[in-house]
């Protein structure tokens, strides 16, 4: 039997990107990485996207942790933001092993961390939250640490602000915290998924290309030089949280709706503020802003809302029952043939062959420029949290292996 200094220990996992509904712009503290405000969002379905992530450790393996991310060797010592994690987990870990001297030292080893996204990685479609939730879950596992997914979130928001809500599935938010320490400021499931599991996304993709600005840098320059910044932190978002947690509890989707639209709005208000200014949305965006009021005037009800991060990309929320009314528009604007009608969640749509909502009463520049714009939609809906699995990224012996 191999020493417990020759063994190769692993853990694998799977999580969830999450999208934001009462967004996270601005940090208090950029060394502890604490927001301004809180903020809520949506964890969507691993059936869409996910990353795959094992951490492995040995006593075998050359002296430093060591991260491959999509088969490409990741320069581990500049990124503070992944050593910050890192050193995190492995206290924890060695905490274990003070307590208890029968435990393998694997707070000793070096690490070796293997991650696949199934989706394209700083496209503003929150890869890094779903990458920062998956480094911290695998190594926790790995180290079969005993803190819950509430606790591991103080460590995953050191990777990146929003990987702490992707610790969880269903509605999540993360409290803005009081103590200058940051322990306070953690996310926590607000609702789990089964508790409103009709609510669906689609993800209109614009652009698949790196972003201008990452959000980190954005985020700075908007607390640094806009006047809005303030009002929004202190008094807009607290009123929502509260807001669109009741709409959550009672599942009542036009305010749900409603909050969200009004708070992607601000947040990018904020961005057009900051000085110089920073643009996200694009004339494809705004083409799938109109789109989301023109159906909900027609409609008579509101039946979508859309959202926008640091990025072009549209998100439309919606309910299960009014698929036909949004995403069947969507795809008649579209066409059948863009890619991914065909995904994982197509047995929601598959049934749908007519516009819900008759082009003719949706501003014709608007469908003509979301007809060019979007390259590929993503179909999905909430779900839940990280999932462990045994499809190993790193074998038996150590080496990496492709999914
Ligand atoms: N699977 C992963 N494992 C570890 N780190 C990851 C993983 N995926 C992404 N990251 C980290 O996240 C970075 C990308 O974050 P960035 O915020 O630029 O893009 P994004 O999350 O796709 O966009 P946005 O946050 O605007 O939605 C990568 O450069 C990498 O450092
Ligand atoms: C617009 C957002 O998506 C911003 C996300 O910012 P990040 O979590 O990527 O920022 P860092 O903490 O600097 O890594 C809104 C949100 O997800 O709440």
């Amino acid at each position: 039997m191999a020493s417990s200094n020759e063994s190769v220990y692993r853990a694998t996992t799977t999580a969830p990107v999450n999208i934001a509904v009462i967004k996270y712009w601005g940090k208090r503290d950029t060394t502890l990485n604490l927001p301004t405000n809180s903020s809520l969002s949506v964890t969507l379905s691993q059936r869409s996207l996910r990353t795959l992530t094992t951490a492995s450790c040995s006593g075998n393996f050359p002296a430093e942790d060591t991260l491959n991310l999509n088969g490409k060797p990741q320069d581990i010592r500049s990124s503070k933001r992944t050593l910050a994690c890192i050193s995190s987990l492995r206290a924890h870990r060695k905490a274990l092993e003070d307590a208890d001297s029968s435990l393998p030292a694997l707070s000793k080893f070096p690490l070796r961390i293997v991650s696949e996204n199934n989706f394209p990685t700083a496209a503003g479609l929150a890869s890094s939250a779903a990458g920062f939730a998956a480094l911290v879950r695998a190594v926790a596992d790995l180290y079969q640490l005993p803190q819950s997914p509430k606790e591991l979130s103080r460590i995953a928001r050191q990777g990146s602000g929003s990987a702490c809500r992707s610790l969880m599935g269903g509605y999540v938010a993360w409290r803005t915290g009081e103590l200058a320490d940051g322990s306070d400021s953690l996310a926590e499931e607000v609702a789990p998924a089964s508790h409103w599991p009709e609510m669906c996304a689609l993800v209109l993709v614009v652009s698949a290309e790196k972003k201008d600005v990452p959000s980190t840098e954005g985020m700075q320059t908007t607390v640094g030089t806009s006047a809005l910044f303030a009002e929004r932190a202190q008094n807009v978002v607290p009123q929502r949280m509260a807001a669109i947690e009741t709409a959550i509890r009672d599942r009542n989707f036009p305010d749900f709706a409603e909050i969200t639209m009004r708070d992607s709005n601000t947040f990018h208000a904020t961005c057009l503020d900051s000085w110089p200014p920073i643009f996200y949305m694009n004339d494809v965006s705004r083409a799938a802003v109109r789109l989301v009021h023109d159906i909900n005037r027609v409609v008579g009800r509101t039946v979508a809302a859309y959202t926008f991060d640091a990025g072009p990309n549209a998100v439309i929320y919606y309910e299960d029952k009014d698929s036909e009314l949004v995403a069947g528009t969507v795809k008649a604007i579209l066409g059948p043939n863009t890619e991914g009608w065909d995904g994982a969640f197509y047995d929601r749509i598959a049934n749908v062959t007519a516009p819900g909502v008759s082009l003719d009463r949706i501003d014709s520049r608007a469908v003509e420029v979301l007809k060019d714009g979007v390259s590929r939609v993503i179909l999905t809906a909430v779900g839940e949290g990280p999932v462990k699995v045994d499809t190993h990224l790193v074998s038996e012996t150590g080496e990496i292996i492709s999914s």
